[in-house]
């Protein structure tokens, strides 16, 4: 009897989201990891292991992977996952465009609002889709990375990803196809204006969500963000236990009272941090132009003001450039956002 080939799945980005889907969906397909040449050199040398809270980390060695520098890797691939920050979303989508399958399928699985619009300009004619990612994967040894919190993939509803979901289900990570993925890439902005205060506090997200002085700094920049999205018209779609408009609320609440109502908000691996708080770490530009940067654009496209987010925004620049900004108390960087609003 003929074996059925198995799909092929090529990975543009192999850091710590590309690395955790790949590396799952290596038991059920054939994954090329994409990425520089130091980290496919030290995934050569380690294999490839992935961990999760309640799960036995799993090693994935060098042999059951592909690992490639080059864009030309994808070629064959009937689906390219995209996991750069971005920045590096233009030129990815400029460099995989020779290479591609006509009927490759190509999934953006990124933060912030316009990179599947980035990466159709540059691969014209071939499907691309929105996915988005719930939960914080970060690198915590060499070729090893880590999910700090448990989440639901979502990818964009089309007949041309259900062979990936399929996949992802088979491969043990959940997900959903989501008809609303426009309202869910909004919904994931509104917790993505938690890494900037996150990375600025230098603390892991558990820690520093249990902050209240933190959680105020979050609230104003959700507030503005509300606010600019009823003005066009957005309905974020609820992604935690309580839905978007009230979450302000809830982080207002004195510490003890919200670690009981969002004990789940809070089931976070002791050391997960956001994605920002790695590249600042590292020392590589950041991302706060497409999170808060995105809001400040939103609101005054709709006459309104979006203070904290604009100072933020400001803040997580000066710390790329300036490390010996960091950290920022709670207290300080309420003050300063504050300050910026009554300003
Ligand atoms: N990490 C997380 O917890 C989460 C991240 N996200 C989102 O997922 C996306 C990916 O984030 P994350 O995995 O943290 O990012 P990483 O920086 O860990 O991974 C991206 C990798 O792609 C590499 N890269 C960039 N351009 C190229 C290129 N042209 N060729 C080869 N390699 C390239 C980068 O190298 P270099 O740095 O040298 O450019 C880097 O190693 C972001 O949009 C992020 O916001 C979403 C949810 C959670
Ligand atoms: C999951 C979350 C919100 C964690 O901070 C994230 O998207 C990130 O770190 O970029």
């Amino acid at each position: 009897m003929a074996e059925t080939a198995r799909p092929t799945v090529a990975v543009f980005g192999a850091g710590s989201i590309g690395c955790h889907l790949g590396g799952a969906l290596a038991d059920v397909a054939d994954v090329t990891l994409i990425g520089r040449a130091p980290a496919m050199d030290v995934l050569r040398e380690h294999g490839l292991t992935i961990s999760a809270a309640g799960r036995a980390p799993r090693r994935i060695g060098p042999d059951r992977l592909r690992l490639a520098t080059g864009p030309d890797a994808a070629a064959d691939a009937d689906f390219v996952l995209i996991t750069v920050k971005t920045a590096a979303t233009a030129e990815a989508g400029r460099q995989l465009a020779p290479h591609l399958r006509s009927d490759a399928v190509v999934v953006s699985f990124q933060n912030g609002l316009h990179n599947p619009d980035t990466l159709r300009a540059e691969l014209p004619g071939r499907t691309v889709l929105a996915g988005m990612v719930p939960y914080n994967v970060v690198q915590t040894g060499p070729g090893t990375v880590h999910q700090g919190m448990p989440g639901t993939l979502m990818v964009e509803q089309a007949a041309a990803v259900e062979e990936l979901t399929r996949l992802c289900t088979a491969a043990g990570l959940p997900v959903e196809a989501r008809a609303d993925i426009r309202e869910v890439q909004y919904g994931k902005l509104l917790m993505n204006l938690n890494n900037a205060v996150n990375a600025l506090s230098g603390l892991p997200l558990r820690e520093q969500l249990g902050l209240r002085a933190y959680r105020l700094c979050l609230a104003l920049c959700q507030r503005e963000a509300l606010a600019a999205y009823r003005a066009a018209g957005v309905r974020p779609t609820r992604l935690g236990p309580v839905p978007a408009a009230l979450t302000p609320y809830v982080l207002r609440l004195p510490d003890a009272l919200f670690r009981r109502l969002a004990a789940s908000t809070l089931d976070i691996n002791a050391h997960a941090r956001s994605s920002m708080w790695e590249d600042l770490e590292r020392g590589r530009p950041t991302e706060i132009d497409s999170l808060q940067g995105e809001i400040v654009a939103l609101a005054a496209r709709h006459g309104l003001p979006a203070p904290a987010n604009a100072c933020l925004t400001d803040l997580v620049h000066q710390a790329e450039t300036a490390p010996d900004t960091l950290p920022w108390t709670g207290e300080r960087l309420l003050q300063q956002l504050r300050s910026a609003t009554r300003a």
